[in-house]
């Protein structure tokens, strides 16, 4: 079988692909995008000594033994100040949560272990020395580094980082992504279908999953089944983004135009059909900067191949530090089929039982031109090549479908 192994196919892939430039972004806008460089905590955390709580900051000796009447002194609340507050001796300080130990103070004694009378406030318990402060710099000092280059930001990361005064961040530019959606018989949900068409899958799934993983740069359009109009899509999109994603027209039929005329452009082919079902017409080239990917025109095929090989070129793209797939691991709850020349992805759901056990569960309708299965499935799981089904209670390897 001359067909490549999906590892195999992975490292052709991998060896094609160039990390895109790095671009300065603010934080605000680097939601998704990766890190070209590690970033540092801009100041202390927390950047000042502060109180934990609602109460007074006093010193330990002047409220030691317990309990002590101390005249109040200064409110000091959360909020900037010009001039340092001063704890004059023999005095407590109102402060309230995130307020400035005023200078001389080294514990604070929540509200609930007071008493107020008038003026002065009643210390009703041993205070220990350091109460309730939180200490400037007892989580990180500026400088540390918060996060190494190579990493896709999340909303985690995002506050992290902007809690630690990181204004703006080195990523990778997000890539400019195409999508040309192949085939006469392929129409838009919208209006009756004629004899011949079906409604349109590929294109709605490229674009709400490149959504949802957080690529903005993205049209989408219908090319025709002709050299002329393939050409034409194909020279367009080649000039105007990093990774062209097509659908259909990659087997071997006489309308499957994709590879030809990707190659009369002057495409270089990184390789052609995978070992893999579905997907296995899978052809990957490169024209000049630009990357395509020809996924096989069976919906099922497109969705495997986002979750495999679109996933991990955008991983290369971005020069993302652990790149996709990433594969967990599960107990088959009942028999899958294996394919004995293909590796197989097959559609699952996952669940983690009362003992904590992942199970793996695996779906109905598994054809490549069948998605109705969607509703439950939330992952693929990868079985190997085999003449034999893959009994229950097995461990397989699976990986989430991001959807
Ligand atoms: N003689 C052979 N025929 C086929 C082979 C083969 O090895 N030898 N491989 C089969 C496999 S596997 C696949 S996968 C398909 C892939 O073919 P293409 O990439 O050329 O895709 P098309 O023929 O254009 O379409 C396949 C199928 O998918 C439907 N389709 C296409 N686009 C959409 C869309 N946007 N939304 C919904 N459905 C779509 C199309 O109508 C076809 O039914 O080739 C096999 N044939
Ligand atoms: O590769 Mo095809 O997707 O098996 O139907």
């Amino acid at each position: 079988m001359s067909h490549l192994s999906v590892e195999a196919a992975f490292a052709k892939l991998d060896e094609a692909i160039a990390a895109l430039p790095v671009m300065q972004l603010p934080l605000g806008q680097a939601l998704n995008r990766v890190t070209a460089a590690p970033l540092a905590a801009y100041c202390d955390l927390p950047p000042f000594d502060q109180s934990a709580m609602d109460g007074y900051a006093l010193r330990v000796a002047d409220a030691t033994p317990s309990p002590v009447s101390l005249p109040l002194s200064t409110t000091v609340a959360a909020g900037p100040h010009d001039t340092l507050p001063v704890l004059p001796a023999g005095h407590a300080c109102r402060i309230y949560t995130g307020g400035l130990i005023p200078q001389g103070a080294d514990a604070v004694v929540r509200q609930e272990w007071t008493a107020r009378d008038g003026e002065t406030v009643i210390i009703q318990r041993p205070t220990p020395l350091g109460q309730d402060i939180r200490r400037q710099g007892e989580e990180l000092r500026r400088g540390t580094e918060l996060i190494e280059a190579g990493r896709r930001l999340n909303a985690g990361h995002i506050a992290m980082l902007s809690m630690a005064g990181v204004a703006d961040a080195a990523v990778r530019r997000a890539p400019r992504i195409r999508v040309l959606v192949s085939g006469d018989e392929v129409v838009d949900a919208g209006r009756a279908l004629r004899p011949g068409e079906v409604y349109n899958a590929n294109g709605p799934l490229i674009q709400a999953w490149l959504a949802q993983a957080g690529y903005a740069d993205v049209s989408v359009a219908a090319v025709g089944d002709t050299e002329q109009a393939v050409r034409e899509a194909l020279q367009q999109a080649f000039a105007q983004s990093d990774l062209v994603l097509t659908t259909g027209g990659v087997s071997v039929g006489d309308k499957d135009l994709i590879a030809p005329e990707a190659e009369k452009l002057g495409a270089r082919r990184v390789l052609w059909k995978v070992a893999q079902k579905p997907g296995k017409p899978l052809y990957v080239a490169r024209h000049g900067a630009a990357l395509l990917i020809g996924l096989p025109g069976n919906p099922a095929s497109v969705l495997v191949n986002l979750a495999t090989f679109v996933r991990r070129a955008l991983d290369r793209l971005e020069d993302v530090k652990t790149v996709a797939p990433h594969l967990q691991a599960g107990v088959l709850a009942s028999p899958i089929k294996a394919d004995s020349e293909r590796e197989s992805w097959v559609r699952v759901r996952i669940e983690v039982d009362a003992q904590g056990l992942t199970r793996v569960l695996p779906q109905t309708h598994q054809a490549s031109h069948m998605l109705s299965n969607l509703s439950a499935a939330d992952a693929l799981a990868w079985v190997p090549v085999s003449d034999a089904p893959i009994p229950a209670g097995h461990t397989v390897r699976w990986l989430s479908l991001g959807l």
